[in-house]
């Protein structure tokens, strides 16, 4: 197994506060192979986001350090580009401009048909190239993150860091991205961590599901290898055994191993997790 592509290594986190510091994350260690398609799973509040901003440069760990290709990641980079919930366009650019600008900043040697024709290489792998003239105010939110990811590819980040790209999506348009995800990856082969509370999302997509303890002190709770074939299709794996199989360890690990710990007036009180199919989602 290739090791040294991208590797947290003892990665803790103290925040300060008023109250003094809060320690979010401990001891969290990951060796990412090229290519790998890493989901992060975990209770909300338990860390994600800051793993994820510790290995996009966004936050500094105040122990260990994030190694990328041999170089310690210091700052954020465009080899590590960040998707986030909530597309991040800007307003008064269309769609081709928004993807145009992050090629022009990120890829200065090339000519003008060079960048047109690499923004409209990206766009089609997102198949948005009917909307290039458009202000992201005139599309709809799953077109916005289909433009937000077409601009994160076109930098040819080494390392795509997607923080619950589809959250705020309906269902069906959830469905067709992560279609489309699993597309661009297949083709491109850039390493992926993607934050979910979707379990479905995390097997569907994922080479290994990165399950986090709850906090403070979050850190790797454990780690599921999903072994299924690709390319995968939803439609076959909704009664695939072992699709099952891993959904019920993730499940298992959230609402069992991690039941959710509330501290109510200074006592600590397990919440239990019901039964509930909302459940699925963390
Ligand atoms: N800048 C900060 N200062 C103080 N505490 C912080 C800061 N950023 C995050 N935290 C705390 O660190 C913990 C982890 O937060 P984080 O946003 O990484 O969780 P998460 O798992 O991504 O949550 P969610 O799933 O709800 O988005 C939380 O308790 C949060 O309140």
């Amino acid at each position: 197994m290739q090791s040294r592509h991208l590797e947290l290594s003892q990665v803790g986190i103290d925040f300060p506060t008023p109250k003094g510091p809060f320690t979010a994350l401990t001891d969290v260690n990951l060796k990412i192979q090229k290519g790998e398609f890493i989901s992060l799973i975990g209770h909300s509040g338990c860390g994600k986001s800051t793993v994820l901003n510790i290995v996009a440069g966004l936050h500094q760990a105040t122990t260990g350090g994030v190694i990328l290709d041999g170089a310690e990641v210091k700052e954020p980079g465009p080899e590590r580009a960040v998707v986030f919930q909530n597309h991040s366009l800007l307003p008064w650019l269309s769609c081709y401009k928004n993807v145009e600008l992050a090629v022009k900043q990120t890829q200065k040697g090339k000519s003008k048909q060079e960048i047109r024709d690499w923004v409209m290489h990206n766009m089609e792998l997102v198949h948005m190239t009917h909307a290039l003239d458009k202000l992201p105010s005139e599309i709809s939110g799953g077109m916005k993150q289909r433009v937000g990811i077409a601009r994160a590819l076109a930098m040819e980040p080494k390392v795509l860091l997607m923080d619950e790209p589809f959250g705020a999506l309906d269902a069906l348009t959830r469905a067709h991205l992560q279609d489309s995800l699993m597309e661009i990856h297949a083709d491109l082969g850039n390493t992926v961590i993607m934050i979910t509370h979707d379990v479905d999302e995390a097997v569907l997509l994922s080479d290994r599901i990165v399950m986090m303890t709850n906090g403070p002190a979050a850190t790797i709770g454990e780690i599921l290898d999903v072994k299924l074939e690709r390319p995968r299709d939803r439609l076959a794996l909704a009664d695939n055994p072992e699709y099952n199989h891993y959904r019920h360890e993730v499940l298992t690990f959230l609402y069992e191993k991690q039941k959710k710990v509330e501290t109510v007036s200074g006592h600590k009180k397990s919440k239990q997790s019901g039964a509930k199919k909302k459940s699925d989602a963390a």
